[in-house]
C-alpha cells in the first residue's frame, strides 16, 4: 500500500510515521527544504513510541521517500493533504492532486475547520479525515462528507479509528467542543483569574482522567448516583441558566493576549524543548493506552483488535517456535535505566500464554473450564534490554505430559543474543475443581508433539539451575 503525504509539517509528519510504521511505503511532498529533517524527527518520536503500545511487532517498516506532489500521489491507495490551514492554498493543492492520484485513491484532508463543501467547492473529489496530534499515538479520526467505501477500513487496518462525522458543520465535532474550552481558558487568564499552570493543573489533575477513559456523557450518569443521567440533568440542569461561561464572547485577539499567554506558557514549561516535551507526552500516552488496553476500554480497545491483527510469529514444532515478537515499551524501564526484572516475567508469562495458543489451550479452551496453573518460574538476567529494543522469545518444551508442562523461554536481543531466560512449570487445571487434571486429548497431544521435536534439541544451558548456583 502506498500513502502520498501532501505537507509534511505536524501533522502530515504524524501521518507519515503512522503508515510507515504500518507497512505502507509512503511519499512525502512538501516544499520547505527543512521537511526531511522535521518529518525524521517525527518519525524518531513514532518509533520509540507507537510500537511500545503494542505486545506484538508491527509490520516491517514501509519505505519512505521525499519528491514531487505529482510523483507522490502516483500510484497512491491515499493521499492525506496536509498544508497549512487557508482555503486557497488547500483548493491549489486539491486540484493538482486531483490531477496526479488514480481514480481508485482516497483523497482526504486533515482540515480542522473547513467542511468538505468548501474543500470540494471547485470540483475537487476530497474528503476530511481530521486526526489529532500525536497522529502516530492518538487514534481518532473524525471522517466528513462523501467517504468511499472501504476508506474507514483502510484506516482501521493502520490502528485508526474513525468516527463518521453525519453532519457537516465547521470545526467537525471534537474541535467545536475544544474550541469552546479553549475560548474559556483564554478568558480565565485574561481576566487574571487563573494561570496556564492552574489552568492545566485543573484539568490534568482532575476531569481530564476521566474523559480519556469515559468521556462527557458516561462520566456524568455516573456523578447522577443511582438515578443515572435523569437526576443529573434535575441537579445541574438549573446551572445552565446561571453566567458561568463567556461561551458566546471571544476575547479581543491582542498582541496583550498573546504575549500574556506566551509568557505563562514560558514561565511554566519554557525549561524544556518541543521535543523534550513531545517525548514527554507520548511517554505517557504509551502508558496511558497500555492501560487502557488491558482492560479493553475506549482507546485501549481499538488498539487490542487492532493488536488482534497483527500476524503472530510461526508455531512451527521442527524449529523453536516464537512466542513473542515485539518492542520494549519506556514504561518498562526502571530507575537503572535498563528494562526492569518484574518485566521479564511478564515476558515470559506472555511466551507462555502464546504457547498456550499454540497447542490449542486458547481463550475458547479456558471458557470451557480448563487451563494452565503456573506452579515455578526461574529467570537469569544474562544481559540488559532497553527501551525501544526489539525482543524475540523462543520457546523449547522440556517435558510434555497430560497434566505437566514444562518450558524454556529464551529472550533474545537484537542481535539475537540470549539477554534473558525463564525456564517455567505449569500443572494442567480442571477450573471447576480447582485442581489438577488432564488436559483435553488434542491439546496433550499438540504438547506431546513439540515435546518429541524438541526432545532430541540440546538441554538449554541453566536449565534446571537453582538460585546462587556456581555457572
Ligand atoms: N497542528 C495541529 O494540532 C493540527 C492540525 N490539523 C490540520 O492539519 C493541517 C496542517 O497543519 P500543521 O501540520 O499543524 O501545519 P504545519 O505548518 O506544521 O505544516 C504545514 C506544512 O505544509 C507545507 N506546505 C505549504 N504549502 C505546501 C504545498 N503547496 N504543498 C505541499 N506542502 C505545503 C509546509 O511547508 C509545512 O511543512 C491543517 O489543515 C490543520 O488544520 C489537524 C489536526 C491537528
Ligand atoms: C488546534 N487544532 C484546532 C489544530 C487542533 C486540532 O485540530 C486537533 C488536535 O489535535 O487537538
Amino acid at each position: 500500500m502506498k500513502a502520498a503525504i501532501i505537507g509534511g509539517g505536524v501533522i502530515g509528519g504524524g501521518w507519515a510515521a503512522r503508515f510507515l510504521l504500518n507497512g505502507w511505503d509512503v511519499a512525502v511532498a512538501d516544499p520547505d527544504p527543512e521537511a526531511e529533517r522535521k518529518i525524521n524527527e517525527v518519525l524518531a518520536g513514532a518509533r520509540r513510541s507507537l510500537p511500545a503500545v503494542y505486545d506484538r511487532a508491527l509490520p516491517a517498516e514501509g519505505t519512505l521517500s521525499f519528491c514531487a506532489l505529482e510523483d507522490a500521489c502516483a500510484g497512491a491507495d491515499w493521499v492525506q493533504e496536509s498544508v497549512p490551514e487557508r482555503l486557497d492554498i488547500k483548493h491549489t493543492v486539491l486540484d493538482r492532486v486531483n490531477a496526479a492520484a488514480p481514480d481508485s485513491a482516497v483523497i482526504a484532508s486533515s482540515t480542522s475547520g473547513f467542511k468538505p463543501s468548501e474543500l470540494t467547492a471547485q470540483g475537487a473529489r476530497c474528503i476530511v479525515a481530521h486526526p489529532f496530534n500525536p497522529v502516530y499515538l492518538l487514534p481518532l479520526i473524525e471522517l466528513v462528507g462523501d467517504v468511499p467505501a472501504g476508506a474507514a477500513d483502510m484506516l482501521r487496518s493502520v490502528g485508526f479509528s474513525p468516527l463518521h462525522v453525519r453532519k457537516e458543520i465547521d470545526a467537525h465535532i471534537a474541535d467545536r467542543f475544544l474550541e469552546a474550552v479553549w475560548r474559556e481558558a483564554l478568558w480565565l487568564v485574561k481576566d487574571g483569574i487563573a494561570t496556564t499552570e492552574e489552568i492545566d493543573e485543573a484539568i490534568r489533575m482532575g476531569f481530564g482522567l476521566r474523559w480519556a477513559q469515559m468521556g462527557l456523557f458516561e462520566t456524568y450518569r455516573v456523578a447522577g448516583g443511582e438515578a443515572g443521567m435523569k437526576h443529573f440533568m434535575a441537579q445541574f440542569g438549573p446551572a445552565l441558566q446561571w453566567p458561568w461561561t463567556k461561551l458566546m464572547d471571544v476575547p479581543e485577539f491582542t498582541d496583550e493576549l498573546v504575549d500574556l499567554i506566551a509568557g505563562q506558557s514560558d514561565a511554566q514549561s519554557g525549561h524544556l524543548s518541543i521535543r523534550e516535551l513531545e517525548r514527554l507526552r507520548d511517554d505517557n500516552l504509551v502508558g496511558i493506552l497500555r492501560s487502557l488496553k488491558r482492560t479493553n476500554a475506549a482507546a485501549g480497545g481499538v488498539i487490542a483488535a487492532h493488536e488482534a491483527s497483527l500476524p503472530q510469529p510461526s508455531a512451527s514444532p521442527e524449529a523453536l517456535p516464537i512466542t513473542q515478537d515485539r518492542v520494549i515499551p519506556q514504561t518498562w524501564t526502571d530507575y537503572n535505566g535498563h528494562m526492569n526484572e518484574a518485566h521479564y516475567l511478564e515476558l515470559g508469562a506472555a511466551a507462555t500464554d502464546r504457547f498456550m495458543e499454540m497447542i490449542g489451550a486458547d481463550a475458547a479452551y479456558i471458557a470451557e473450564g480448563l487451563s494452565y496453573f503456573t506452579t515455578e518460574n526461574h529467570l537469569q538476567y544474562l544481559d540488559e534490554m532497553h527501551a525501544g529494543d526489539r525482543v524475540r522469545v523462543s520457546t523449547q518444551v522440556l517435558e510434555g505430559g497430560p497434566k505437566k508442562m514444562h518450558l524454556f523461554h529464551r529472550m533474545m536481543n537484537p542481535a539475537g543474543e540470549v539477554a534473558a531466560t525463564m525456564e517455567t512449570f505449569l500443572l494442567h487445571v480442571d477450573l471447576g475443581t480447582r485442581r489438577s487434571a488432564p488436559a483435553r486429548a488434542d491439546v496433550a497431544e499438540a504438547l506431546a508433539a513439540f515435546g518429541q521435536a524438541h526432545a532430541g534439541m540440546p538441554r538449554p544451558e541453566g536449565a534446571g539451575r537453582y538460585v546462587g548456583q556456581r555457572g
